[in-house]
């Protein structure tokens, strides 16, 4: 009988083959470069995901063990979508690799028995989250006298501001950050201070007290906030170099997504790792997407990785499988007015739409969200899903008019920008203000404001309002000695200004001008409670007067106060909700939109200060971060990009009106490539 004899595929071959399938040339060029050093520099849409997650495959198909592969990602998201994706080319071979964000891996590592009592720690510490971490820099900085607490509490109306004075009490937000910077960028705090924080200058002494006192807390807590994961795994590497080999024998292979938003001390973790073993570094990454700067973030990472890496590889990912030949026309002529940076041209791999981005200029901010909320329900009667719109922002506060007129309209769309605006504490608390004026009678309301005051806790509180609410006028009964004699004496000096600081609000007629009774709140002491309470008082001061605009449009207080609090029940979906809803429209900052892509993407409030942020364009490299801002704005969009500005704004509502000027990044671009709009007969294009 004749033996059987069954071909056996060659060595693994055609596995490794099927890990490039569906890549271009480039792209497998990349997926499959040799060991070594190899940078990757993708444009948007050229398919950065899809070639890193091919070229762990192929890895793992080339026989490298799956536990030896280290990762990074940007974010959570994103590592979660890229095992999800390698687990169809690999199967569950995907779970081994060690893919998440350097936070995440560090906090793996450090969680080993041998790395952490080497540092000084228990293997079960905790992490502190950032609320967590400002609470203990808040109580070290009490503990040293240089906080708020203890001291004569703030004048009201006064010019105190918290942390500029010398000598005045050190805000923790800003001491927590410029200990961070330090960190992160490795540089030293003197330098920092100097160059990013001028109102802690002169007191560098102070600050590093605190770090002392902090650091000595988390240890006493066994406990690392954010920073303290990075910092201790590099100090475990510099100062133990066995547990530092032990690592690099165990991780064979590095890559680095997102690479032009790495730290110094991130890309000092990795290049050590590398250096002390196989030296099998992949780095990926766009310099023209570089826009954490604020946090950190180090441009020259990517830029100067050549030069840091002699002879390492470079492949260029040039085709944008996401937009339009004309979107793409349109951002590479934008992107093009940056100095530095890899010069790169992208080519659309579509075919042609035919249909240019459109520039639009409406008179007001009213008009701006008019267009928008009108262009989006024709696309929606035209067929195209509410999930695939987009509207982006660079500042928060700019959305604000716009999240009105939907909620008004019934078009559900989600924030991508952390907390919805109306769900943001100071907003509320403003809400309160107005809440209390029209519903005298409404305790949860009452109890925030209360809270609010200093000296006042939770049993003043009821106190307080065991004796307005049953009366026949709350506000009324609010200012006679008998709600007085309830507040706490420490607390009345507040009690009182809280009370003629309530009257003034009710005579600004907030029942038929509820703007004016926003600015109303703004002109009150609660303006001095938010800068000491909250960290980013000038944003959140500027959110405020957004509500101001969208209440210009109320002539009724009931019906503003009603509509937001609807918002809050029937769209107050949490962005960050694994179930967030596919079908809702998104309205993000850009910063939250990196890495997403929908069909039509609308960039509004196009001006001179809000886009360019004024504040940025002064800082050395802050005007090309911010166009870099514009280009990941820009593109995101595959089918239609609307780009808007209004031509007059008023700053919170009411006077004065002023004329804008067209962002920059608008003007400087070949009228060639897009269609403008004259929106208002009145209006003339720029
Ligand atoms: N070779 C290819 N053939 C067809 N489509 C591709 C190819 N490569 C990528 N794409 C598609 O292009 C789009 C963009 O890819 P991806 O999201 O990976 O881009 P990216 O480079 O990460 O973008 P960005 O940096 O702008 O966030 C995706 O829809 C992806 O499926």
């Amino acid at each position: 009988m004749a033996r059987r004899i069954t071909l056996r595929k060659a060595a693994g071959r055609s596995d490794w083959e099927a890990m490039l399938v569906g890549l271009n040339e480039v792209q497998r060029l990349a997926a499959a470069a040799p060991d070594g050093v190899n940078l990757i520099l993708a444009g948007p849409g050229s398919g950065k995901t899809r070639v890193i997650t091919h070229r762990v495959a192929w890895l793992i198909g080339q026989g490298v063990a799956p536990e030896s592969i280290l990762l990074t990602t940007f974010t959570r998201r994103a590592a979660r979508e890229m095992v999800a994706r390698l687990s169809s080319l690999v199967g569950p071979a995907a779970d081994q690799v060690w893919a998440g964000t350097f936070h995440q891996i560090a906090n793996r590592l450090l969680r080993r028995r041998e790395f952490a009592e080497a540092l000084g720690y228990q293997s079960n510490f905790s992490i502190l989250d950032a609320e967590d971490a400002l609470d203990l820099v808040a109580q070290a900085i009490d503990e040293l006298g240089l906080g708020t607490r203890g001291r004569s509490s703030t004048r009201r109306g006064g010019s105190e501001s918290g942390c500029g004075e010398a000598g005045g009490p050190l805000k923790p937000s800003t001491v927590q950050a410029a200990l961070s910077l330090a960190l992160n960028t490795r540089t030293g705090l003197p330098r920092i201070v100097e160059e990013r924080f001028p109102e802690l200058s002169g007191r560098i002494e102070q600050v590093e007290a605190i770090a002392r006192t902090y650091a000595a807390k988390k240890r006493a807590a066994n406990a690392m906030d954010y920073d303290d994961l990075l910092v201790q795994w590099m100090r475990l590497m510099e100062q133990r170099p066995d547990a530092r080999d032990r690592m690099a024998r165990e991780f064979t292979h590095l890559l680095v997504d997102e690479m032009q938003d790495t730290n110094t001390l991130q890309i000092e973790i990795v290049e050590t790792l590398a250096a002390a073993g196989a030296g099998n570094l992949t780095a990926v990454g766009d310099d023209a997407q570089s826009i954490y700067r604020f946090r950190g973030a180090n441009y020259d990472n990517l830029l100067k990785f050549p030069e840091r890496h002699p002879g390492c590889r470079v492949f260029r990912l040039e085709i944008n499988y996401r937009s339009t030949p004309e979107i793409v026309a349109f951002t590479n002529d934008s992107i093009r007015h940056n100095v530095e940076g890899f010069p790169k041209t992208l080519i659309s791999a579509r075919p042609a739409s035919h249909l240019k981005p459109l520039a639009a200029a409406t008179s007001n901010a009213y008009e701006e969200s008019d267009l928008i909320c009108q262009l989006i329900q024709e696309a929606v009667e035209a067929g195209r899903r509410l999930g695939e719109i987009a509207v982006l922002y660079r500042n928060h506060h700019d959305s604000i008019v716009l999240q009105g007129d939907l909620v008004t309209r019934g078009l559900k769309y989600t924030v991508r920008s952390g907390l919805r605006f109306f769900e943001q504490a100071h907003i509320k608390d403003v809400l309160a203000h107005l809440r209390v004026l029209s519903n005298p009678r409404d305790e949860t309301a009452w109890r925030r404001l209360l809270l609010l005051l200093p000296g006042i806790g939770p049993a003043a509180a009821s106190r307080i309002l065991e004796t307005i609410l049953p009366t026949a006028n709350p506000l009324d009964t609010l200012a006679t000695a008998e709600a007085m004699a309830s507040a706490p004496p420490r607390a009345r000096g507040r009690f009182a200004a809280f009370v003629a600081d309530l009257a003034q609000i009710r005579a600004a007629d907030p029942g038929n001008r509820p703007a004016e009774a926003v600015h109303a709140v703004l002109k009150s002491g609660y303006t001095e409670i938010l800068k000491q309470k909250y960290e980013h008082p000038e944003q959140r001061l500027k959110d405020i007067e957004q509500l101001g605009v969208l209440a210009a449009r109320y002539d009724a207080l009931d019906r503003l106060v009603a509509d937001l609090l609807l918002a809050g029940d029937v769209y107050g979906m949490d962005t960050l909700e694994p179930d967030e809803p596919a079908e809702t429209l998104v309205l993000s900052t850009v910063h939250q939109a990196k890495g997403l892509e929908w069909s039509m993407v609308f960039v509004m409030r196009l001006i001179e200060e809000s886009f360019p942020n004024a504040r940025a364009v002064i800082e050395p490299g802050g005007l090309d971060e911010e166009r870099r801002i514009f280009y990941v704005a820009i593109t995101r969009a595959k089918d239609e990009l609307i780009l808007t500005y209004p031509h007059l704004l008023s700053r919170g509502g009411r006077g004065p009106v002023v004329l804008t000027k067209p962002s920059r990044f608008l003007q400087e671009i070949d009228v060639n490539l897009y269609e403008r709009a004259i929106v208002s007969r009145d209006v003339e294009p720029f």
